[in-house]
């Protein structure tokens, strides 16, 4: 089990076995009640679409092809107005000072549908290091796993609602995450958003569509696609 605290995971058979989990940021109370509601009420307003392993969906972002390492602006009108303040509030914290996300994917995860996602890394050929995740309506547990041999080791990371995850380092490149079905007991919603990789960033290779990227994503006018 992830200790916050501590930053490290400790043994759920309460023996005094740990060891440290980098990477793993939660700020907790990030949103207030009434925002959560204000928020989710928005979401609401626009169409959710049925995505996998009974998840619904809706994405703010560029159409990308990630099989054919292919990126380009598509119908992407910019992050939603909703969003400004959040990504503000973000700046806060030392550590995601200069984030700039390019994309938000708002999940919505219902036990009726048996709404999960299974254990996975996200792409690194467009998304750069930091994933960060509002989490709202209800707690959960994100799952971390990492092979190891012939062992498989697992550390759940408590989720609360209203709090904001940031996933870097090694939980974002060597622990595989998931969201297990049965850490879904009422309706969740979350909030995803990822910035860019290096070879889209100033220097890189892509760095001209990576700044256009950018200055739509950061109107803040978008719709979703
Ligand atoms: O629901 C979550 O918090 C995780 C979502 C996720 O891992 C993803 O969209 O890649
Ligand atoms: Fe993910």
């Amino acid at each position: 089990i992830y200790d916050a605290e501590e930053k490290c995971a400790v043994s759920k058979d309460g023996d005094a076995s740990w060891f440290a989990l980098p990477g793993v940021l939660l700020w907790e109370d990030f949103i207030s009640a009434e925002e959560e509601a204000e928020l989710v009420s928005h979401m609401d307003q626009s169409t959710w679409n049925l995505s996998q392993s009974g998840r619904r969906k809706q994405d703010f972002g560029p159409k990308v092809n990630f099989k054919k390492k292919k990126v380009r602006v598509g119908h992407f009108t910019g992050l939603p107005a909703q969003s400004c303040k959040l990504v503000e509030r973000m700046h806060q914290e030392q550590s995601l000072k200069d984030f700039s996300p390019v994309e938000q994917c708002n999940l919505d995860y219902s036990p009726e549908r048996g709404a999960h996602i299974d254990p996975h890394l996200d792409d690194t050929w467009l998304w750069g290091e930091r994933l960060v995740t509002v989490n709202m309506l209800s707690d959960t547990t994100l799952t971390l796993s990492l092979q190891q041999g012939e062992a498989e080791l697992h550390v759940a990371v408590p989720l609360p609602r209203r709090s904001l995850l940031v996933l870097s380092g090694p939980v974002r490149h060597t622990w595989k995450h998931a969201i297990l079905r049965a850490h879904i007991s009422q309706r969740r919603v979350c909030s995803t958003f990822r910035e860019l990789s290096a070879e889209f960033l100033p220097g890189g290779a892509q760095a001209e569509l990576g700044s256009q990227l950018l200055r739509t994503a950061l109107t803040f006018t978008g719709v979703p696609l």
